[in-house]
């Protein structure tokens, strides 16, 4: 009797119901469960029923010949393998090479000896543990993988995506709209008095004001495609696909409602007695010629802009308007 945790599923493939049922009551003595087909056929269907941990395979049967069923098995198992073994008579020896190619894992001579069975079992056992470890390492290989670009790609206090990540995104998303023939949108922004702020209130209140003004370009962005980013230091930027010069331009109002709804105050502020942001705009189809850094100089220039015109405000670099401007037409 073997130890219960490596009690294995066993399906029996054979032709002549003498050795399939011989060798059904081994493998029963042994402690093992195991199902029984009189064909190829059958067992392709009992292997997609019960999923067994191994198979035992007659090499040749009428119809479908166990190579068959071999391959129809691996071609089923993607990314899975499950161990098979070819029965054959002595005299089918040099077709066993056949079996193997055709994806078979060993093979036993028939009639077989059940202290070869069970150590046979034992190999495929072990084998398959292996797998399944292996199998697991690299499970947790992948998902340390995918927390490693998480944190490569992330600012640590804002939770943002961070310079490395929006530069990614960015050239994803001028691909993807050149593609589409979409407009694609840049803002680059930038708080106000920010030297001042840590100054008067400190380095902790200061953090805690990014987090707050990351947290609300976060919420602005309702679209799932747009994304906010911490660029730098005081220095966000949003990517918005598939909007108009008209579009962000409204996108930059509300952006500014919902600051001044939040209102965190800021008393060194020479704008506003609360916290606001000054950006620069720049939206195109993208063409062949539209680079990264490209979009990035004009929604700077056009943050340029802004802060020249007095701070507080967005500046739109194509459009040469400003949303203190816009609201007044
Ligand atoms: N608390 C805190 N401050 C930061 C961080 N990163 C950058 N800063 C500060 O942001 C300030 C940026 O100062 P400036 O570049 O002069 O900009 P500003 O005072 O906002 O002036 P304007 O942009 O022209 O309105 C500096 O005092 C930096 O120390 C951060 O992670 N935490």
């Amino acid at each position: 009797m073997i130890d219960p945790s490596n009690s294995l599923s066993i399906l029996v493939v054979d032709d002549q119901p003498d050795v399939r049922v011989a060798m059904a009551a081994q493998l029963d003595a042994m402690g093992h469960r195991v199902f029984e087909a009189g064909d190829a056929h059958w067992g392709l269907e009992l292997f997609h029923r019960h999923k067994p941990d191994l198979v035992l395979l007659d090499v040749m049967m009428p119809g479908h010949d166990g190579y068959w069923l071999a391959r129809e098995i691996r071609a089923a198992e993607a990314g899975h393998w499950t161990p098979i073994i070819f029965l054959s008579a002595m005299d089918q020896a040099q077709d066993l090479s056949r079996g193997i190619e055709a994806g078979g894992d060993d093979y036993l001579v028939k009639p077989v000896s059940v202290v070869v069975l069970a150590a046979k079992l034992r190999a495929m056992i072990r084998l398959k543990g292996m797998q399944a470890r292996l199998m697991s390492m690299s499970s947790d290989l992948r998902e340390a993988n995918e927390r490693l670009q998480h944190l490569t790609e992330h600012d640590d206090l804002t939770g943002l995506v961070n310079r490395r990540g929006f530069d990614r995104l960015l050239h994803d998303e001028i691909g993807s709209a050149r593609r589409e023939q979409e407009p694609l949108t840049l803002v680059f922004c930038d708080l106000d008095h920010f030297k001042r702020y840590n100054d008067t209130l400190g380095h902790v209140e200061g953090d805690q004001c990014l987090r707050r003004v990351g947290k609300l370009l976060n919420d602005a962005c309702h679209r799932p495609r747009d994304r906010a980013a911490r660029y730098g230091g005081e220095e966000f930027a949003l990517i918005l696909p598939n909007t108009p010069k008209s579009g962000a331009m409204t996108f930059a109002r509300a952006l500014r409602r919902m600051l001044s709804t939040l209102a965190l105050p800021h008393p060194a502020s020479l704008v506003a007695p609360f916290v606001t942001l000054t950006g620069g705009i720049t939206t195109c189809v993208p063409d062949a010629t539209t680079t990264a850094e490209g979009m990035v100089t004009r929604a700077d220039e056009a943050l340029y802009a802004a802060k020249a015109r007095g701070r507080d405000r967005f500046f739109s670099f194509e459009m040469q308007l400003d949303t203190v401007e816009q609201r007044a037409l």
